[in-house]
């Protein structure tokens, strides 16, 4: 699986630890930045891990900013995208199960790296269930078409 990984100032830290722990499970990792502590701006790394996933160079997208709140506004705003934070393990579970969600959110300044790093487990491990949760996320995508909903 590829993974794409986006982070600001707030969670560069927790995005490198994120590295590290994928690439040791064989993950194909794309991380999109930022490479340092210095002060950026969070939407344009949600932004970048959306059209990621968007272009077909990754199948799944981990984005941390402070809370994981603001960059994952920033990645909703693409068509497509479906963007979770997530705080425990239950709400990326049911991400993945009940919302296809392809994006994960987290808060370097909220979250562990040990919890963390389990939310990230379950939710790159967990499939998409499918049946009446389908007909949901295709009335969120044909909102984001423009059709009559
Ligand atoms: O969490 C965030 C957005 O949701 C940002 O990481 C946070 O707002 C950055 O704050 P500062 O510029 O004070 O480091």
């Amino acid at each position: 699986m590829r993974v794409v990984l986006g982070a600001d100032h707030g969670g560069y830290e927790l995005k490198e630890a994120i590295r590290g722990h994928l690439e040791s499970q064989g993950y194909e990792v794309l991380d999109v930045g930022t490479y340092s502590t210095d002060s950026v701006d969070y939407p344009m790394y949600g932004f970048a891990v959306g059209n990621a996933i968007l272009k077909g160079e990754a199948d799944l997208g981990i984005a941390v900013c402070g809370t994981g709140q603001g960059i994952s506004i920033a990645a909703n705003k693409l068509p497509g995208i479906r963007s979770a934070v997530c705080t425990e393990t239950f709400s990326a579970r049911m991400a993945r199960e009940h919302n296809n969600a392809n994006v994960l959110a987290l808060g370097g300044r909220v979250v562990g790296v040990g919890l963390a790093l389990d939310i990230v487990d379950i939710f790159l491990k967990t499939e998409f269930s499918g049946g009446r949760h389908e007909r949901r996320i295709n009335l969120i995508t044909d909102f984001e078409l423009g059709k009559k909903v």
